[in-house]
């Protein structure tokens, strides 16, 4: 089913000036556990992402965040070994249902990582355009795709004129909205980033966040991150992780950020988002 919506997809692009043409979808997981060999590092997660919404994933080193990103893409079955349990659900569906394809979904839920990656010796407009390009997705009007998909990562008007250059010419807060770009030029209806900015200096960062809270007016977007007031600052919603020693990570508590920050109902929650440890 997935694979057959995915390749009756292309990017399109008609102008700037118009919507973006991703559909609105939500992000759900029911009961996920995850394992790397015999040891269980997740157990029995299950929230709900609504479409249009940023939710921030916090918790100390080790408790399981990025493992949990990466199941919500398929990616944790490309470690070696790697087992998952449960229901990840995009707009209802089961992403790991028989017939569904990991690549389709990939293209769906795009991903963002850490340390900005673009392909330093590749030009900027092709750096946005290896997305569909490597996704295998036909590309109508290719400078609109480009320009639509940087003004969309808020680099468009740093860049326009210096589109021949390579990517590894921008600095490192350009370089990981060429990274946003590049994802959003596939059109994806889920942008998972795992602590997009911690690489970044402080005036870069709050580059991102803008742009996160900018994306999430037409993308659903799930964020890790260690940075309480990134999280207060750019997430809607909010799930906190922790792991006992030698237990897998479990969500403690999550909601509203609002609410997590000034009244966590959880005394660990509390702890924790006051910086007490972690
Ligand atoms: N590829 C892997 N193979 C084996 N174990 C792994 C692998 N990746 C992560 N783990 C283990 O799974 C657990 C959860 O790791 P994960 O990276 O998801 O935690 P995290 O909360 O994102 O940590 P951090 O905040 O430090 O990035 C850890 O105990 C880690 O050692």
């Amino acid at each position: 089913m997935t694979e057959v919506l995915d390749t009756a997809r292309s990017v399109s692009a008609p102008s700037p000036h118009e919507p973006w043409t991703t559909e609105w979808a939500g992000l759900a997981t029911r009961e996920v556990s995850a394992w790397f060999g015999e040891r269980k590092v997740l157990d029995r997660i299950s929230l709900d992402m609504p479409a249009r919404t940023v939710t921030a994933l916090i918790g100390p080193s080790g408790c399981g965040k990025s493992t949990y990103l990466r199941t919500l893409n398929r990616m944790h079955e490309l470690v070696p070994g790697a087992q998952l349990a449960g229901e990840v659900l995009l707009d209802g569906t089961d992403i790991y249902a028989a017939g569904s394809r990991a690549t389709a979904i990939r293209k769906r839920i795009g991903m963002v990582f850490q340390k900005p990656n673009p392909f330093p010796a590749m030009n900027i407009r092709d750096n946005v355009l290896s997305g569909p390009k490597l996704a295998g997705l036909p590309v109508a009007d290719p400078d609109a795709l480009v320009e639509l998909s940087l003004t969309r990562a808020g680099l468009w008007s740093e860049v326009a004129k210096r589109l021949d250059e390579p990517g590894g010419a921008l600095s490192g807060g350009q370089q990981q909205r060429l990274c946003i770009a590049r994802s959003l030029a596939v059109s994806p209806e889920v942008l998972l980033m795992d602590e997009p900015c911690s690489a970044l200096d402080p005036t870069s960062t709050r580059r991102i966040e803008e742009t996160i809270r900018e994306i999430a007016e037409e993308v659903t977007v799930v964020i890790v991150t260690h940075n309480m007031q990134q999280a207060q600052r750019v997430s809607d919603s909010c799930a906190f992780f922790l792991a006992a020693e030698n237990e897998p990570g479990r969500v403690v508590e999550a909601g509203p950020t609002n609410a997590m920050f000034t009244t966590p109902q959880d005394p660990r929650t509390a702890d924790y988002v006051a910086g007490r440890f972690g």
